[in-house]
């Protein structure tokens, strides 16, 4: 599958904007807190317009969209500049759209049946999704013993306090989430919080 591209994070944050006029600011604070990847979703109708915006005006900040669940949605994150794609799962359909977009994708996974999918379209880095009803770490110690090769990126319920327990994991280089980006502080325009919350990860994450 497409390589992903560079990024010194261990933390992404994940992003449901709702005013595009805030992602900047948000991508700079973020920034400015040590975070240098984001994926914003394509959940809300501001979502792609939001990517487009952050790949114009940050450099500094590696953007992918998350949330993909059609095939066309590749094509529209690949033509706003998103430069990775997240998804809550994984379909051939899925699979075939990022081959054909050149878009590296990070696909979820829940069960053992799903991993060995992903590892059959040629995906060696997938998402945990949700990964505290999944098992959290204790699915992931036992995924790292029988799937070797396979990364993780745990989303869902990850916070603050577990992820550096997360990051422990030989098998998980990245951890997820929306605790970086609380939708008050996002709205209150509030980006000095936000830089504060994504140091905090960036420090804990070591
Ligand atoms: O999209 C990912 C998940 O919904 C994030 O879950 P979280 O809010 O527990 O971090
Ligand atoms: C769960 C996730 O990462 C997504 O919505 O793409």
């Amino acid at each position: 599958m497409n390589a992903l591209p560079a990024f010194k994070t261990k933390v992404m944050p994940v992003v449901v904007i709702d005013d595009a006029e805030a992602a900047v600011p948000l991508a700079e604070a973020l920034l400015a807190g040590g975070i240098d990847a984001i994926e914003i979703t394509l959940r809300t109708p501001a979502g792609i317009i939001a990517i487009e915006r952050v790949a114009k005006a940050v450099p500094g900040m590696v953007v992918g969209a998350g949330t993909l669940t059609r095939p066309e949605h590749f094509r529209h994150v690949r033509d706003a500049g998103g430069v990775f794609a997240v998804s809550p799962g994984l379909t051939p359909a899925l699979a075939q759209a990022a081959r054909f977009t050149g878009l590296p994708l990070i696909p979820g996974t829940q069960t053992a049946s799903e991993i060995i999918a992903a590892m059959e379209e040629g995906f060696g880095f997938v998402k945990l999704f949700p990964a505290n009803l999944a098992g959290g770490i204790t699915a992931l110690k036992a995924y790292g013993s029988v799937f070797g090769e396979m990364k993780f990126c745990p989303t869902g319920g990850v916070t603050a306090e577990t992820l550096a327990d997360y990051l422990a994991l030989p098998n998980v280089p990245i951890v997820g989430g929306t605790w970086l980006t609380p939708p008050a502080l996002v709205k209150a325009g509030d980006w000095a919080a936000i830089t504060a919350l994504a140091a905090a990860a960036t420090k804990a994450a070591g």
